[in-house]
């Protein structure tokens, strides 16, 4: 689990009234309009339990009916439900065989549009709840951002977020339970109240004997879901580091951790399925025991043989809803963790800038100066790069020069508007970076670094990222990337699949497609940080002559080459003991 992600808490929150409370809480955070899709569900469940009562007992008096001695005769009473008691409504036979199979009928037919409705509207919120994850992801700060496990953010993503439709559908099927229970209950007790109170001695017992559960549910949920974390985090490492792996002997090692980590999920999940079978046995014992305590005291009990059946068979039958409704409430239990870590991912603040509206720019048109700029990172115990002063003049190429670690991609991601200072300002033209709208700034900008992020595709889709980029455009800017040479030798050219990690291609060749990549776009301010690091001298600079040709773009370059360096116009050095800076 992330470190900055909050952890749930320790303690079991109380009885299971307070998780479904806790759960409707959190449910209501997460799903608009919760209360209305949750009342039509409950109230078409509640009335398909209802007319399984009535199915039964219409059922059990027309057993009795078939099995009458002699031709049929008399009024209607008879064959009536137990829960009519006396009364005389003079019903024919076809009239009551009509009741039972419509009631059987429409309660097929209410189940499986009940079913139709849940799925429709689980599938939704698990869309919704996936898409506001991923937008989340996009629209947190990037330091934020930085502070996550990508695997964590996957599982959320991936995983974790179908723990809100399962909590809305376990929320439903809970209250439809509940409906089913309290419609059998009052049926029970109309029909032979002593049965219907022997019921509910059980339901204590059994309500009793579920809370015994509750606080190793929610256990489990939480060591099953820190046991899927910690593998899908070994093989996302395993996969960004398999060379290091394989260069150093240690798959073995790996393999075995893999196994221990995987033996672990299944211990988790192999633990729930015994104790769901635990919390089952229990239910189906206590119902075994109520109805032999009927049986056996039915000779005292004040009550009407065809009302005992009825309200037995009703009992019985009422199990299945108890069944759920305790595997309903565990799992809430269980879920808890996921939801908790949905909740504190969405609950992230959004970059504010991003989501508002600034002041839009067209063009650079005469500087980017810092004010006595500095900037610390969350967590650090120094600055970065404190009191910078300097201009980046239209136009003009800079180089952007000192020791590792001075601070040079911090001004460029502050630059790229990533980062914002944490004193002093930038201004762009004269006007307060943080007032302008970011999209069109970053319109202007392209950037390019020593690792290029590249993605599963072809080298064409990787040039182009996603961007409404003519093909001629990409070819010119594989050109000027002098990256045209060696993709025109690959066996299918700018149609070769790269994959994301595009083994195949060297550091150098990497490095010249994520400066296509960023030249592409044809930005009026182009940022290359250490971005022909691995270019032998040559190809190096043969692609400054090709940009220099280009004339016209503002070009920041950071570089540890003092050739690289020499090649531009002005130099901003971010020496110690203070950074100093100076306009060539
Ligand atoms: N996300 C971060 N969180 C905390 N500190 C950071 C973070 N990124 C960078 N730093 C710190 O900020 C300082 C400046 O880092 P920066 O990457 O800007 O230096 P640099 O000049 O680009 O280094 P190099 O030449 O090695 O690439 C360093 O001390 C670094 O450890």
């Amino acid at each position: 689990m992330n470190r900055f992600r909050k952890p749930a808490p320790a303690k079991p929150t109380g009885a299971y009234n307070l998780i479904i409370a806790a759960r409707f809480r959190e449910l209501r955070q997460l799903v608009p309009a919760l209360h209305l899709k949750m009342t039509v569900m409950i109230i078409l469940g509640i009335l398909t339990g209802f007319l399984e009562m009535v199915g039964i007992t219409f059922l059990v008096s027309l057993v009795f009916l078939l099995g009458q001695q002699g031709p049929v005769s008399g009024s209607g009473a008879a064959w009536l439900p137990a829960f009519f008691g006396s009364i005389d409504l003079s019903l024919s036979k076809p009239v009551l065989i009509g009741i039972l199979v419509g009631s059987i009928l429409l309660r097929i037919f209410l189940g499986c549009a009940n079913a139709l409705i849940a799925s429709a509207i689980n599938h939704r919120i698990s869309d919704r709840v996936r898409d506001r994850l991923y937008a989340k992801v996009l629209t947190i700060p990037f330091q934020r951002f930085q502070d996550y496990e990508r695997s964590d953010l996957i599982n959320v993503i991936a995983t974790e977020s179908y723990a809100v439709s399962s909590a809305h559908a376990n929320l439903v099927r809970l209250g439809v339970n509940f409906g089913t229970i309290v419609i059998f209950g009052i049926g029970m007790l109309v029909m032979a109240w002593p049965i219907a109170l022997l019921g509910l001695a059980f339901g204590f017992i059994h309500n009793f004997a579920l809370g015994l559960f509750a606080g190793a549910y929610r256990r489990l949920g939480a060591s099953a879901l820190a046991a899927v974390e910690a593998l899908t985090q070994l093989s996302w490492t395993t996969l960004q580091t398999l060379k290091a792996v394989k260069s150093f002997g240690l798959e073995p090692r790996h393999q075995q951790l893999f196994e221990a980590l995987s033996r672990d999920v299944g211990q988790t999940w192999r633990k729930s399925d015994r104790m769901g079978a635990m919390t089952s046995l229990l239910s189906e014992v206590l119902t075994f025991g109520v109805i032999l305590t009927i049986i056996l005291s039915s000779e005292f009990l004040p009550v009407d043989f065809k009302a005992a059946l009825s309200a037995t068979i009703l009992l019985y039958r009422l199990q299945p809803h108890i069944k759920g409704f305790d595997s309903q409430i565990l799992s809430l239990y269980e879920m808890e963790a996921s939801l908790q870590n949905v909740l504190a991912l969405l609950s992230e603040k959004d970059d504010t800038k991003q989501t508002s509206k600034g002041q839009p720019v067209t063009r650079l048109a005469d500087a980017i100066v810092f004010h006595d700029v500095s900037f610390a990172y969350e967590r650090a115990n120094a600055a970065a790069v404190s009191h910078l002063n300097f201009s980046i003049r239209a136009g003009e190429t800079t180089a952007l020069t000192g020791p590792s670690g001075s601070g040079k991609t911090t001004i460029l991601n502050m630059i790229l508007d990533l980062t914002r200072p944490t004193q002093g300002r930038i201004t762009v033209d004269g006007g307060d970076l943080a007032t302008i709208d970011r999209s069109s700034w970053l319109q202007l900008l392209s950037v390019s670094g020593q690792d290029v992020e590249l993605m599963e595709g072809t080298v064409l889709d990787n040039i182009r990222f996603r961007r409404d980029i003519s093909e001629d455009d990409i070819r010119w800017a594989a050109d000027m990337a002098c990256a045209t040479e060696f993709i025109e030798e690959l066996p299918y050219g700018f149609d070769e699949w790269l994959g994301d990690e595009a083994i195949r291609l060297s550091g150098g060749q990497r490095q010249r497609i994520g400066l296509a990549r960023a030249l592409a776009g044809r930005p009026q301010i182009l940022l290359l940080d250490e971005a022909t690091s691995a270019l032998d001298e040559d190809t190096e600079m043969r692609v400054f002559a090709a940009m220099k040709e280009d004339a016209g773009r503002t070009l920041i370059v950071v570089s540890h080459r003092p050739a690289v360096a020499r090649l531009m116009k002005n130099r901003i050095d971010l020496r110690p003991p203070s950074p100093t800076s100076r306009l060539g």
